[in-house]
């Protein structure tokens, strides 16, 4: 279990190291465009999930959708504090 903090401290480690087999990397790479496309998909995945499946799977479901946000922060430069200040 990790915490919405320590897995951008994790994402912006990988960008910045580029370890083998990363996913992180590959998304990164794939570029704005696509990571984008996977935040649509993933939010999509978050609704019907919290219209029709369990709260165990609509959680699972936002916790990747929080992940693919965060790829997206990495790929533009944006830090927490960027996003914090508007919440
Ligand atoms: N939290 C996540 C995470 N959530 C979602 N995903 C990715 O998002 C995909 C979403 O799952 P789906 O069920 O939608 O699967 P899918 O449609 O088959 O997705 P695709 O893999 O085909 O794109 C997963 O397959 C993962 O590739 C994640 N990938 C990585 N992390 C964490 O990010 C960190 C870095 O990961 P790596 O860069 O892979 O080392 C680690 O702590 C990981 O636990």
């Amino acid at each position: 279990m990790k915490t919405f903090e320590q897995l951008y401290a994790e994402l912006a480690d990988k960008a910045a190291t580029r370890p083998e087999g990363s996913g992180t990397v590959a998304q990164l790479d794939a570029g704005v465009h696509a990571i984008g496309k996977k935040i649509v998909e993933e939010a999509a995945e978050v609704w019907m999930a919290a219209e029709y499946e369990s709260d165990e799977a609509a959680a699972e479901e936002i916790s990747q959708l929080l992940y693919h946000l965060q790829v997206m922060m990495v790929a533009r430069g944006i830090s927490l504090d960027d996003v914090y200040r508007y919440l």
